[in-house]
């Protein structure tokens, strides 16, 4: 049974597929409603209200995944969801309509007056005179930030005979041409502009990127709307701007503190605004809840999801082409970590054949979190894994090369420990299974799973039959067993599968046979 707790309101209509899952059970409730069993749930799914802090992550350590509704992830610490090993995704798609289109209707109503209008009338008054708008026909529009939202605004525009420049360091001029739009330097939006529009991310880059210095810089009357995120226009500015006339009116959906509550900015009559209203529409609110609701189903169902933020994103189709490597990779780092019980510097993982062609990230996470979770209390995962091998000082890294030791497809894994280098390499046989076939040096072939023994021995008459007699005395079934060596007569490994787990104490009992020089347990 899973349990997902809903922070914040969302569509019922969105959420009704998780609704169906008998394996499932939804708490709708505020966290400070569900403080004494913040521990139970796996999945949380919010909007922009919920605060999802490292304190409230350490609060529910049985959390997997969060859910955000919406696109900007401002309100989830990513970083500390990382590190806790919880999958953060968006529905960065379902209110990028509605967005745009409160930004044109916003545009709209600035250069009209009509909330100033609405009020008027309102209060009984009938004063044509005050209410002389502008056109927004053969105006330049300025668009910063020309991602989806950016990109339907512009489409709105030039429907109503704007010109539209664009500012998005990572826009190519391919896209822009398609969309018919100019890419300009921000000095060129700012200077060209009647109307000045933002739709960045809020980052260290975009924090103030209209303030002092750049609206210094727009046409005097210039029109400025902000419905991405509150802190992109620097409201000290604004309000500077505002004061001296420079800025004509402003329309704002965001704030850089939210609620509002009382601010300067509501003084003046040229600046109009909404409580962060662009995505609240039936349409958008009941896209992003199902876009989340049936990401959170996949995945606590164990198959992909395609918008996460903090793991490389897969379509179904790519992972159903990995997942037999991502668990052999898994297996593989399970055992190198029991079998390098030392310090380890770096892991390379090296890949040939048909899996070289694939998404190897995902594989080497899977690998270096199957290395790192015998060796940390938290949970480790995809998410973490990356961050925790940094933290602990272990580098990894990706190799592709040709030789797939004979194989269709070839994991082969090194890792360098102190005094040691670890070799294996691993293959994925469809109809077969995983096969480690080279262990340490040795060519082997066996199941990577199961209560497995491992011993080094000098490759003598009678030592198969000696572990087999310790073995039976201790009523231990071995299950398969196989061998390899490198010369004959040289040295020799054994490894064993065991029908039961092996007593740490009964390892001394293998040694003192002679002639076999280490025996390991491992367990998968
Ligand atoms: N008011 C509301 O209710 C809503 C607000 N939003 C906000 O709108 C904003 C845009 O959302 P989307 O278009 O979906 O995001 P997006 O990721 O599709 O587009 C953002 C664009 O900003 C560009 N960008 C990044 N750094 C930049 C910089 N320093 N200068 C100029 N451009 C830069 C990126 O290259 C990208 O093209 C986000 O802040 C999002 O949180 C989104 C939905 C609803
Ligand atoms: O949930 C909301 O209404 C806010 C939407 C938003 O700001 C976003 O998706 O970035």
């Amino acid at each position: 049974m899973f349990r997902i707790l809903v922070s914040d309101s969302m569509s019922e209509e969105g959420l009704a597929p998780l609704r169906k899952s008998e394996q499932i059970e939804i708490v709708q409730k505020k966290v400070t409603e569900v403080e004494h069993r913040l521990h139970e749930f796996d999945a949380l799914l919010v909007r922009s209200a919920t605060k999802v802090t490292e304190e409230l992550l350490e609060k529910m350590p049985n959390l997997k995944i969060v859910g955000r509704a919406g696109v900007g992830v401002d309100n989830i610490d990513v970083d500390a969801a990382t590190r806790h090993g919880v999958v953060v995704i968006n529905a960065p798609n379902g209110n990028t309509i509605s967005t745009a289109e409160h930004t044109f209707a916003m545009m709209a109503a600035l250069v009209r007056r009509i909330p100033q209008a609405h009020i008027s009338v309102k209060s009984r008054e009938w004063n044509r005179n005050a209410f002389v708008g502008n056109e927004l026909y053969g105006k330049h529009l300025g668009i910063i930030g020309f991602g989806r939202i950016g990109s339907e605004v512009a489409k709105r525009a030039r429907a109503f005979g704007m010109k539209v420049h664009v500012y998005d360091p990572f826009l190519t001029k391919e896209r822009a041409e398609k969309l018919g739009v100019t890419v300009c330097t921000l000095d060129e939006v700012l200077a060209l502009s009647d109307i000045i529009t933002v739709h960045t991310p809020l980052t260290k880059e975009t924090k103030g990127l209209l303030g002092e210095k750049n609206l210094a810089k727009t046409k005097k009357g210039v029109y400025l709307l902000n419905c991405a995120r509150g802190g992109i226009i620097d409201e000290k500015a604004l309000l500077q701007f505002l004061e001296n006339g420079h800025v004509a009116g402003a329309a704002l959906d965001v704030f850089e503190k939210e609620p509002l509550g009382d601010h300067p900015l509501l003084s003046f009559d040229n600046v109009i605004v909404t409580p962060h209203l662009g995505a609240s529409t039936v349409e958008a609110q009941l896209n992003v809840a199902a876009q989340v609701a049936e990401e959170v189903l996949q995945f606590l169902e164990g198959k992909p999801v395609t918008s996460s933020i903090n793991l490389p994103t897969l379509s179904k189709e790519v992972y159903a082409k990995i997942q037999s490597f991502y668990t052999l990779a898994k297996k593989m780092g399970i055992l190198a970590s029991q079998f390098m019980n030392i310090p380890v510097q770096e892991i390379t993982v090296t890949y040939a054949g048909t899996v070289a062609d694939l998404e190897t990230t995902y594989i080497t996470r899977s690998l270096l979190a199957g290395f790192l979770q015998p060796r940390v209390a938290s949970t480790v995962n995809e998410v973490n894994a990356a961050m925790i091998a940094k933290e602990r000082g272990i580098t990894f890294g990706e190799k592709f090369s040709d030789d797939t030791y004979g194989y269709a497809n070839c994991i082969s894994l090194t890792v360098y420990g102190e005094n040691k280098v670890f070799t294996m390499k691993g293959t994925h046989i469809p109809t077969y299974g995983d096969r480690i076939v080279q262990f340490d040096g040795f060519s082997i072939d066996f199941a990577p799973e199961g209560h497995l023994l491992y011993i080094q021995h000098h490759d003598k008459p009678g030592m198969i039959g000696k572990v087999g007699n310790v073995l039976g005395a201790h009523d231990v079934n071995i299950a398969t067993m196989q061998v390899g060596r490198q010369k004959a007569g040289g040295k020799a490994i054994m490894m064993l599968s065991l029908d039961k787990p092996l007593d740490e104490d009964m390892l001394q009992t293998f040694i003192n046979i002679g002639d076999i020089e280490t025996a390991k347990k491992l367990e998968v």
